[in-house]
């Protein structure tokens, strides 16, 4: 789930790509990247980091011109510490593309040995988004054969990319020298919306908090399956390039990924999240009498909607017992459970008046490897708390996702292959509660009328493209373990340089 973002603006977009990054780097921490435009030259700048380490001064002043896109990146394909997967990608054939991807392909593994056999095309890293802008630059080529590139052969190109690439998808393309191209998956699993400035500037971006954070009124998100072009005058093309598109946002995106105050799909984040708390706070009610709960505590950051939602709902105070360091960022995002479970430590600390004597109701948004539940239970206990329970809004996390969130494989997952008692028992905790799969599903669907439904796959083994075959698995799952260990020991060793953006 990275975070992209495309702009075509009246001055130059430079700052203005800079500060819709910083908007989400909630999305992405290992890496940031940005290419402008003018006339026909790209420049790019990349590196690993988070935006503002990655972007200097001198940095800024060489990315001139009135046109650009951006990238933060949480990898879920490659390796976090290769900077050459660092995006935007670039390829200087048909005129110039550069690109960058929020999602993950299911079939990159195929389709890198088809550009190769077929397409005559090498692909020099694990990114699956690299093989993605060669699909996208083998179809352009032959829909712009002899022909002068418009809109059609452009929206034809993003059709037979369709046909082509498998999984989840949320795209931003510059070509040189014509403007700037987005697509989305036509699951519309990965989001993506645009809108415009008062004088007219555009912006297309993964979240709709990009655009309301630069002065950017957000017209409508892309439907699943559908292409924007927007020239170099400014002139906005739309069209569905695919036959059968249908809307099935990813509901971690809701649960977890997303800022509360972005507006994804028409669904108001905050909103859902409170509707979880609301659904859940029932789950409290019938597991436990509420009156064995003296106070409410969120587990900081992204858990204090539906935390407060069902202390709300529960009758009972809601108190901050958890402070957050502002300078450490997303332990979940992070590559590499080494510095995941170290992070939790550096990250939160209890204070001990909300905790002493007391039976403690600790909420968070989601469990998926335990990391966090298991130090902050201990945590509250070291804090003197007498009992206590901990409830998660969102269900047993316990599938494999490939659509763009890392947790490719079951066994990391620590709802796979437990009851509900023995997650308890690891956990340590006097009493876990969980969301009901279907209640989530209902509750936030209820902010949307016309949802075909939720990518929903790691809560309910439902994969929605229902073209993963088990060698994609097995390729994502073989590909991604096989970085574990580097990563570990490299993000051990660069953990304390790592800053935060979320206070
Ligand atoms: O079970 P786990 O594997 O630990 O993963 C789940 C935890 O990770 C996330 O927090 P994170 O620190 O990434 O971000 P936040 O500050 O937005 O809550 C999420 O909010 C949970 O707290
Ligand atoms: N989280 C994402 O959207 C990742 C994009 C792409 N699969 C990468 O690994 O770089
Ligand atoms: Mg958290």
């Amino acid at each position: 789930m990275c975070g992209i973002v495309g702009t075509l603006a009246a001055s130059p977009v430079n700052q203005l790509l800079y500060d819709a990054l910083l908007l989400l780097q909630h999305r992405g921490q290992d890496a940031a990247g940005i290419v402008t435009m003018q006339g026909h030259k790209c420049f790019m700048h990349k590196a690993r980091g988070m935006v503002r380490d990655v972007f200097r001064t001198r940095n800024m002043r060489a990315l001139p011109g009135n046109i650009g896109l951006g990238q933060v990146r949480y990898p879920t394909a490659g390796n976090a510490y290769s900077e050459e997967e660092a995006q935007p990608f670039y390829v200087n054939a048909p005129f110039g593309i550069v690109l960058v991807h929020n999602g993950n392909l299911t079939n990159a593994h195929a389709l890198k040995d088809e550009l190769f056999d077929i397409d005559r095309r090498h692909i020099n890293t694990e990114s699956d988004t690299e093989v993605l802008i060669n699909v996208l630059a083998h179809e352009l080529e032959l829909a712009a054969r002899d022909l002068p590139l418009t809109p059609k052969e452009i929206f034809n190109a993003v059709r037979a990319v369709q046909k082509r690439i498998k999984g989840s998808y949320a795209v931003i393309a510059l070509i040189a020298g014509q403007g700037l191209l987005a697509f989305r998956d036509p699951f519309g699993i990965r989001p993506l919306c645009f809108g415009r400035a008062a004088n007219g500037d555009f912006m297309v971006a993964s979240e709709s908090v990009a655009l309301e954070g630069t002065g950017h009124q957000m017209e409508r998100d892309l439907a699943p399956g559908e292409a924007l072009f927007i020239d170099l005058t400014g002139k906005l093309h739309t069209e569905q390039c695919n036959d059968a598109p249908s809307l099935n946002p990813c509901m971690f995106e809701f649960v977890y990924l997303a800022r509360p105050d972005s507006v994804m799909d028409g669904i108001s984040v905050y909103q859902a999240r409170l509707n979880m708390g609301e659904t859940l706070a029932q789950r409290v009610i019938s597991t436990m009498p509420p009156n064995e709960i003296d106070v409410v505590i969120p587990i900081p950051e992204s858990s204090r909607p539906s935390a407060m939602q069902l202390a709300h709902r529960i009758g009972k105070p809601y108190r901050e017992g958890f402070v957050k360091n502002r300078y450490v960022g997303r332990t979940f995002i992070m590559p590499g459970q080494g510095a995941r479970k170290k992070s939790v430590r550096q990250k939160l600390n209890a204070i001990g008046v909300e905790f002493k004597g007391r039976n403690v109701l600790l909420v968070d948004d989601s469990i998926v490897r335990g990391t966090t539940s298991k130090e902050i239970v201990q945590m509250a206990r070291d804090a003197g708390a007498r009992k206590v329970y901990l409830a998660s809004a969102a269900p047993p996390v316990r599938f494999p996702n490939v659509y763009g969130i890392d947790m490719p494989t079951q066994e990391e997952l620590i709802a796979h292959g437990r009851s509900i008692e023995e997650i308890r028992a690891y956990i340590g905790a006097d009493a876990l509660i969980y969301q009901d799969v279907d209640a989530m599903k209902r509750v936030v669907a209820a902010l949307r009328p016309g949802l075909a439904g939720f990518e929903a796959s790691c809560f309910d083994g439902h994969y929605v493209t229902g073209d993963v075959s088990l060698a994609d698995f097995a390729a994502i799952r073989e590909q991604r373990t096989s970085q574990g260990d580097e990563e570990d020991a490299a993000a051990r060793s660069r953990l304390a340089l790592q800053s935060g953006t979320e206070g």
